[in-house]
């Protein structure tokens, strides 16, 4: 380990779902892997007045499904170390600072501090004062902030979050989670793009019809009512993973691949975004809730029966909408995006429809394909989640006969075996925080755009709030709107149930 690795790891909300479910498993891939050995610490804080060994058994608890040997589960588990702490409460932080001061001594940690608030957004400020304030931060070494989403719930309320936090740490040393970043195959967006040049030359509007993103989850909001009430799927999932793969589809190519120069390429794109009137934002976003329905054979209630959801509930689960992009590149290239929860399947998908050939020279043999009869389209796929990889159609010709063509598709998956080696975003989230690169999370300014485009979208319907909801059966793709929404384009979603695509391309 590199001596900029070695750090103590300070975890608020250490009794928290998120530290249980992805932070302490993803340490111990990490510990497991060799990039964390003997100089490391971690202090878990929350209310609760847990012992030591209370800790210990709960963060051994929560790995237990990555098997570890007695011997690795032991000397993982005592590196960590519990403090309880009432964040608000600032004479508190004192028992934190003696315990911090103390493991960096006996773990020879340089002075380097992480911190990791994986809490409720409004304590974030509160914690980087008292950090700050109550003398927690070194004088030597690096000290970093790591930041769960939500990052405000507007772009003045963000703008007031961020001010509070860089009232104490540099822009440099903040590390804003967004964890579809951390996900394998959203970082093979750029390695498609700048590592192929046949993609990268056509990556632009003389070549590319639109680019469709599709964020879908089969699961409800399940026992997070409370928060996602509050929130829709505009702000828990547009904001933030929705905008950043946009990003990165949209950017120039940086001059080379460091995190300050993705990041400038990345705010750049993000500032070209159209930022719609009220007007343009009615017409371009549908919203949609889920109403009871069927998933394979499984019924489930609607969203407004969930628990801690408002019965009368008008939060949006689904949101489909097209982004304009006003730059040389992107010239009229619709992108259209849709998440939602409660649709057919889970998966993660982008597609790149490329504009058909001008003349299709083959239209004696091939029946009309649209009403502009210039040939099927060609498709580049990128398959984020559960399945990962790329697929290309192609057209060649049916075999003997005449020039029928018929739909060829290049397909490339990860093997189970790789899948199962993946590091998990978290994973890598976290080793990056570590090493200090912040490439894989968002700048203020990719965060303060971001805000802005979204914020337009929620007043324009705040405006209208009458709505039908709910509007679309748990198990579709969503409300009829979000189909028309391209249809009236002369598009259609190339992923979809009953797909127009598939049929014509006999596609599996
Ligand atoms: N869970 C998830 O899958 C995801 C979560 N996030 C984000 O991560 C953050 C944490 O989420 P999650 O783990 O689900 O939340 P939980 O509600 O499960 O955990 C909250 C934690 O904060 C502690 N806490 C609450 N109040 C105080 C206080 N005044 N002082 C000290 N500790 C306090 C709680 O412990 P105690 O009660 O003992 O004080 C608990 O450990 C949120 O920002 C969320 O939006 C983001 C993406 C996914
Ligand atoms: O940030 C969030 O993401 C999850 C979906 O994440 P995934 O990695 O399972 O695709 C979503 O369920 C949640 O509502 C949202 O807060």
């Amino acid at each position: 380990m590199t001596n900029e690795q070695r750090a103590l790891l300070t975890i608020f909300g250490a009794s928290g779902d998120l530290a249980k479910r992805k932070l302490y498993p993803s340490l111990f891939r990490l510990y497991r892997k060799g990039y964390l050995n003997e100089h490391f610490a971690v202090i878990g804080t929350a209310r609760r007045e847990w012992t030591q060994e209370t800790f210990q058994e709960i963060v051994a608890s929560s790995i237990q499904a990555l098997h570890p040997t007695e011997q690795e589960l032991q000397s993982f588990i005592r590196h960590f170390y519990y403090q309880a702490l009432n964040v608000s409460e600032p004479e508190q932080y004192a028992a934190l600072k003696t315990l911090a001061t103390q493991l960096d001594e006996t773990y020879h940690l340089a002075g380097n501090q992480l911190f990791y608030l994986a809490m409720a957004p409004q304590f974030f400020g509160t914690i980087a004062g008292h950090l700050h304030s109550e003398n927690i931060v070194t004088p030597n070494g690096f000290h970093r902030l790591i930041i769960e989403k939500p990052f405000g719930s507007d772009y003045h309320s963000a703008e007031q979050l961020n001010e509070e936090i860089r009232s104490v740490f540099d822009e440099d040393d903040i590390f804003r989670i967004d964890h579809y970043l951390g996900k394998e195959m959203v970082q093979n967006i750029s390695a498609v793009r700048f590592g192929n040049n046949i993609f990268e030359s056509l990556w632009n509007h003389k070549y590319i019809d639109n680019v469709q993103v599709t964020l879908a989850e089969s699961l409800g909001v399940e026992e997070r009512g409370g928060y996602y009430d509050q929130s829709g799927a505009l702000k828990d999932m547009v904001q933030n993973h929705i905008l950043q793969i946009v990003a990165l589809l949209a950017m120039e190519a940086p001059t080379v691949f460091t995190d300050k120069n993705i990041r400038y390429e990345k705010i750049k794109a993000l500032e070209s975004i159209r930022l719609y009137t009220e007007q343009e934002a009615q017409k371009n976003f549908v919203r949609g809730q889920y109403a009871e329905g069927k998933l394979g054979a499984k019924e489930f209630s609607s969203y407004q029966d969930e628990p801690n959801v408002n019965p009368r509930s008008t939060t949006e689960t689904f949101v489909a909408g097209k982004l304009l992009i006003d730059n040389f590149r992107w010239k009229g290239v619709p992108f259209y995006i849709r998440t939602g929860k409660r649709l057919t399947e889970k998966g993660t998908r982008i597609h790149i429809v490329f504009k058909p050939t001008p003349i299709n020279v083959f239209r004696e043999a091939n029946a009309p394909i649209d009403e502009n009869d210039t040939g099927l389209r060609n498709v580049l796929t990128i398959y984020i989640q559960p399945t990962e990889g790329f697929s290309l159609t192609l057209n060649g010709k049916t075999i003997g006969g005449d020039y029928q063509l018929r739909p060829i598709k290049l397909d490339y998956r990860h093997s189970s075996d790789t899948l199962d080696n993946t590091p998990e975003a978290y994973e890598k989230l976290l080793l990056d925080a570590l090493k200090g690169d912040a490439t894989n999370f968002t700048h203020w300014d990719e965060v303060a755009q971001s805000w802005r485009i979204v914020d337009i979208i929620r007043q324009a319907w705040d405006s209208q709030p009458e709505v039908d909801f709910p509007n679309y059966a748990s198990g579709t793709m969503g409300p009829d709107a979000a189909f028309e929404l391209l249809e009236r384009d002369g598009f259609q979603w190339v992923w979809q149930p009953d797909n127009w695509y598939r049929e014509h391309n006999q596609l599996p």
